[in-house]
């Protein structure tokens, strides 16, 4: 599969998740302009900006939710609009999602956080998840670690309907976690959650990057920003303004809009 973009394109780097290019609007109207940015494996990519500025949307184009109006989405340099439906899945797979919603049912913590282990499963995954077990690993073993990545290993069977807000977010979580995906997409995971919690969800997002995983997280939280990324994308008006190492970006952005949002005054 050859998906180079034309040249005279601009071209997202071939390791991670790429978004090239994108554009996108609903219902006419138009939400995301000319987006270009990568996830590099085992970097973590905080997206900053006023509400209803596009976050959400870029980060369900990148999870494949949405196909874009406009541009180009790229595991690892592939197109993945270029695929068959069934590679698309297999695209899809490798990438986890945080809501800010936790959104569990009513079983155990150790059943929502295998949830995706159950439905995502093809033959393929049958099989070496059978061939795991044979050797004493399998999905049992893998969400209890994913589990004490969030710290409520000992927690595996507890009812879900008992847990707080700040736990359920966490075994959401742990349930992103629970497949290895070599990304991850969290959009606003800690907006309703109290410091503690938060802690510990960003000490999560620290494991998840030190396995290597690409994590691009939306946040209204600038010190969260500052906390947990590697760099950092300013999002105004569908764009991206700025983008950068977290550092640059907080104590000397280039974009003079940006200047104005990081030092809190408003932009509209
Ligand atoms: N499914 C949809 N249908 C129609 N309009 C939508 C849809 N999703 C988003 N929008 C609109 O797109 C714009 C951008 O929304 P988006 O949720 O991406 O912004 P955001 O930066 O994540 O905002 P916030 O920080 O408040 O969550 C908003 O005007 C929103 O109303």
């Amino acid at each position: 599969m050859s998906h180079q973009p034309p040249d005279g394109e601009p071209r997202a780097e071939a390791a991670g998740i790429a978004a090239e290019r994108l554009r996108h609007g609903f219902d006419g109207e138009a939400v995301l302009e000319d987006v270009t940015v990568t996830v590099k494996p085992g970097e973590t990519l905080a997206v900053i900006g006023p509400s209803g500025t596009g976050k959400t949307t870029l980060l369900r184009l990148l999870s494949l939710f949405y196909r874009p109006d406009g541009g180009t989405v790229r595991i690892d340099g592939t197109d993945v609009w270029s695929l068959s439906k069934r590679e698309r899945l297999e695209a899809r797979r490798r990438v986890g999602m945080v809501f800010q919603e936790a959104n569990l049912f009513d079983a155990s913590v150790r059943r929502n956080a295998s949830y995706g282990l159950r439905v995502r499963r093809d033959w393929r995954g049958r099989l070496s998840a059978w061939l795991a077990r044979l050797n004493g690993g399998g999905k049992a073993a893998k969400v209890t670690d994913k589990l004490e990545i969030v710290g409520l290993e000992d927690d595996a069977g507890r009812d879900a309907a008992s847990l707080s807000g700040g736990e359920a977010q966490r075994v959401a979580f742990a349930r992103a976690l629970a497949y290895d995906p070599d990304f991850l997409l969290l959009d606003e995971p800690t907006s309703d959650l109290d410091p503690r919690n938060t802690a510990v969800i960003e000490e999560a997002i620290g494991a998840a990057r030190s396995r290597g995983i690409g994590v691009a997280i939306a946040t209204h939280d600038m010190h969260q920003a500052e906390r947990i990324a590697d760099r950092v994308a300013v999002m105004l008006g569908g764009r991206l303004i700025e983008v950068g190492p977290t550092d640059q970006v907080f104590s000397d952005p280039t974009d003079p809009r940006a200047r104005k949002f990081i030092e809190g005054e408003l932009v509209y």
